[in-house]
């Protein structure tokens, strides 16, 4: 018990099951944003609410209950704790930390406890990025999907994360605080509040992107230079697709503008025909696509008439593209893969399940919407994100 006291922590094998971490991949890469520091990408609550997908905060409440009843119960601190911050983040190649404790900062002094789930593999999605602490045990910690790590944020647990060599290292990462004014539950409740009352009369469950500037990866995050690249773009072109826009627009357009125009999903020398509202929309299906694949239905599904030839006019407007949002196509592969050299494809494509997955998005997504409705006002009356079964 001696270390327990000098070393408070636990760490949890498959807490989280694989399909709640490839759900949570799928939310994270489609939705993230630049991070906070360089080579880092992160989906906070506040940003899907910001960005119309508010209805994607639904499949974290059971894992935050989750982990706040483990921790609580662990640490003996039953109904003391708030979630103070709760986000997906994922760490690229040269990315690391030293070692430090996770309230080292006064603006960080509220923060008690800390939970980290490990959403992918070491050695299978990245490599380097293991976690150690200064003293104790487990000394070190081998991240695998579902696994997790909780540890009190004071200098007790000293810890540091080794650099990524390659590949993106994920993990969902909450904090927690005894101070209620550091309460995210009633900050997310204020902001859902006003965002789905609008949302209601839009009627509308579709992404509407941040400002392009949180999608800009450069090298030096910090510099004005703009080389780099739009990292929805990215995150579709290392799947092996591309996008063309509806409409005519100017090669050297804002990328700001070029995020909120309609688009149609490119494969080859092969589009589909459907138009998509903006950027964000294709990517939540494409990563939609990834998670559910093996599951989909297509055997009754019909392409005919719904994929096209592209014209060499189409070819040369999405290199045209190109060259203005992944100026550096080299970095992109350096970022996001785990073996650059390796020609980049996706797995499981044909276009009988691309269609398949559009229609199983639009259903999964009407599911969660349904329910952020329905629990909404049970959080604005207790001021808390919780679940709540149908018939409570
Ligand atoms: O991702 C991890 O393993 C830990 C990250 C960490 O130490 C932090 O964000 O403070
Ligand atoms: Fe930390």
């Amino acid at each position: 018990m001696a270390d327990l006291d000098e070393h408070p922590r636990l760490f949890i094998s498959n807490f989280l099951s694989i399909d709640e971490c490839k759900e949570l991949e799928f939310i994270h890469k489609s939705c993230s944003t630049v991070g906070y520091r360089p080579n880092v990408f992160s989906t906070t609550l506040s940003h899907l609410i910001a960005t119309n997908s508010s209805h994607l905060i639904i499949p974290f409440i059971p894992i935050r209950e989750r982990l706040k009843d483990k921790l609580e119960e662990f640490f003996g601190c039953e109904y003391e704790l708030f979630i103070e911050f709760t986000g997906l983040i994922s760490w690229t190649k040269g990315s690391s930390i030293g070692w430090h404790s996770d309230d080292n900062r006064p603006y960080l002094k509220q923060r008690d406890y800390a939970a980290v789930c490990y959403l992918n593999c070491y050695e299978t999605d990245f490599s380097g990025g293991l976690f150690h602490f200064l003293d104790g045990e487990p000394t070190s910690i081998m991240p695998m999907a579902g696994d997790v790590v909780m540890y009190t944020a004071d200098q007790r647990n000293i810890h540091s994360v080794d650099e990524i060599i390659d590949g993106e290292r994920l993990t969902l990462t909450l904090w927690f605080s005894r101070d209620s004014s550091h309460d995210e539950d009633a900050k997310l409740i204020s902001l859902l509040s006003q965002n789905l009352l609008h949302d209601k009369m839009a009627d509308s469950s579709l992404p509407w992107p941040a400002s392009s500037s949180m999608y800009w990866f450069s090298v030096e995050q910090a510099s004005e230079q703009q080389l780099g690249f739009n990292i929805c773009w990215a995150r579709l072109q290392v799947l092996g697709y591309d996008i063309c826009l509806s409409q005519d627009v100017d090669c050297d357009s804002d990328v700001s503008e070029l995020l909120i125009k309609p688009v149609r999903l490119v494969r080859g020398n092969e589009m589909l025909e459907q138009e998509f509202v903006n950027i964000l929309h294709v990517l939540q299906v494409v990563h939609f696509y990834r998670w559910k694949a093996s599951t989909l239905q297509t055997r009754e599904v019909n392409i005919d008439k719904k994929i096209t030839k592209l014209s060499e006019m189409q070819k040369q407007k999405i290199n045209g593209l190109k060259s203005v949002v992944l100026n550096d196509a080299g970095l992109v592969a350096r970022v996001f893969c785990r073996f650059p050299s390796e020609e980049i494809v996706c797995i499981h494509f044909d276009w009988k399940g691309i269609v398949a997955a559009v229609k199983a998005w639009e259903d999964y997504t009407s599911t969660l919407i349904k329910q952020i409705h329905f629990l909404l006002p049970y959080w604005t009356t207790h001021q808390s994100m919780y679940n709540v079964q149908v018939g409570e």
